[in-house]
């Protein structure tokens, strides 16, 4: 099922000794009593990408949610780089990227602070940010090519250019374990084709990916191992299944939520991603 190293690693662990970016065991969630998650096995090992793929409503979303602890598990374990999430400490390590920019809280945020806050958990207490955080944020910006909108209010851009923000957001902390929940939704051809390049470019820097996508698209060379959700439970882990046409893989029923029409595609700074043990 997963791609860790085999031999005479210990159980659950790479041959380097690292445990898995995430490891999922027999996990279940039920919402207000109604299973979502039913026994959900899987690991991805650091280094790896992968796609969670499948049809509307079959628990992507949440699964990824309970990756990161923000869901609880009626039955079964998460772990995050060996720890489960609540005992998990190394936050800066994980770029989150929800669904969707939240509507916080009414504040007006520019472009700037909201990705500037992917920092906040390398960030010591009470200290003023270091020109290297400045110009991590700076670099994120540009690579979703928003540099030139950093302070507008977040509130002025499209559905595209606020997932953008949100994939700035993860990059700003430079964090080595990208969890994804549908980067491509409502970002147009060209700024896909560019994430995907960013994308790759993570990869090839040893960062582990993890991407709920409801087609493959752009992404699609850089996916060797699929897992598919059909209702609730994983219906295939491997190859991704062969195209069939456009939109054709797996369970395509599904809503494209804010398809929008963003300008031309962004030149592409090189994104760091630290080495860790
Ligand atoms: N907070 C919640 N409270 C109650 N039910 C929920 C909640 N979040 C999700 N659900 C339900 O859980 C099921 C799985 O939802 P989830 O969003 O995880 O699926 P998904 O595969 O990501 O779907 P989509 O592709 O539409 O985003 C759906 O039936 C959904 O309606």
């Amino acid at each position: 099922m997963s791609t860790l190293a085999t031999g005479t690693a210990a159980p659950g662990r790479t041959a380097s000794g690292a445990p898995p970016a995430v490891r999922v065991v027999d996990a279940s969630v039920s919402y207000d009593r109604t299973p979502v998650l039913g026994g959900v096995n899987l690991e991805v090992a650091a280094g790896e990408t992968l796609a969670i793929l499948g049809p509307n409503g079959s628990g992507k979303s949440t699964l990824m949610r309970a990756m990161l602890g923000l869901v609880p598990l009626s039955a079964g374990r998460i772990e995050l780089h060996g720890a489960q999430p609540r005992r998990f400490r190394d936050w800066s390590r994980i770029g989150y990227v929800p669904q969707r920019l939240s509507a916080g809280g009414g504040v007006p945020a520019t472009v700037r602070e909201v990705v500037a806050s992917g920092q906040v958990s390398r960030r010591r207490r009470l200290h003023r940010t270091t020109a290297a955080q400045r110009s991590a944020v700076t670099e994120a910006l540009e690579a979703v090519d928003l540099a030139d909108r950093s302070r507008d209010s977040v509130h002025e851009l499209s559905g595209g250019q606020q997932q953008r923000v949100l994939i700035a957001r993860a990059l700003a902390a430079r964090p080595d374990t990208f969890l994804m929940d549908e980067p491509m939704a409502g970002v147009d051809a060209a700024s896909q084709r560019a994430l995907a390049r960013t994308v790759t470019r993570l990869s090839a820097r040893g960062a582990t990916v993890v991407l709920v996508l409801h087609e493959l698209g752009p992404l699609e060379p850089l996916i060797g191992r699929s897992v598919v959700l059909s209702g609730g439970r994983v219906a295939h882990d491997g190859a991704p299944p062969p195209p069939e046409g456009e939109c054709a893989r797996p369970g395509h029923d599904h809503v494209h939520p804010h398809a929008g029409h963003e300008p031309a595609p962004p030149a592409l700074p090189d994104i760091e991603v630290p080495r860790r043990g």
